[in-house]
């Protein structure tokens, strides 16, 4: 099976809530939340790829900061390889532009949302 690297950006804003992103019926996983991000480019570095991802989908600029985890899924299709780091935003404030909607949620409320199953190990550690 295919296998891709995608890097994911947990963003928190000054209350400690968690950027969490809506994927759109135009996007693969329709319906699921998930942390921004995206693909991995051939002979990209994960930070490059996260910072590139964040301008492309969010229209913001992120500082990433420590490697949250490192999980693989796989998928009826696809196996993904999901990295997953700490980010705040340090220019701009973030936009949907091919998300259904964003959304800052507390730590505490994250499993409220139905998340991309890559995400669990991610969105457990972040709620301790
Ligand atoms: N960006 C992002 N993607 C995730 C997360 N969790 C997860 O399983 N994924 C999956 C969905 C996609 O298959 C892939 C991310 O690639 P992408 O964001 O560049 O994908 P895309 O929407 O362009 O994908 P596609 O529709 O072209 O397949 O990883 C996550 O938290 N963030």
């Amino acid at each position: 099976m295919k296998q891709i690297d995608v890097v994911a950006a947990v963003i928190l804003n000054e209350q400690n809530e968690v950027l969490c992103a809506l994927r759109s019926v135009t996007m693969s996983l329709p319906g699921l939340w998930e942390f921004p991000g995206g693909k991995i480019e051939q002979g990209e570095d994960p930070h490059t790829a996260l910072i590139r991802e964040v301008k492309e989908e969010l229209r913001c600029v992120i500082e990433v900061g420590e490697k949250i985890t490192e999980t693989v899924h796989e998928y009826p299709a696809i196996k993904v390889r999901l990295i997953s780091y700490f980010a705040k935003v340090i220019s701009g404030i973030p936009q949907v532009t091919e998300h259904e909607s964003l959304v800052y949620q507390k730590k505490n409320e994250l499993l409220l949302l139905e998340w991309a199953p890559a995400d669990i190990p991610t969105v457990q550690i972040l709620i301790g």
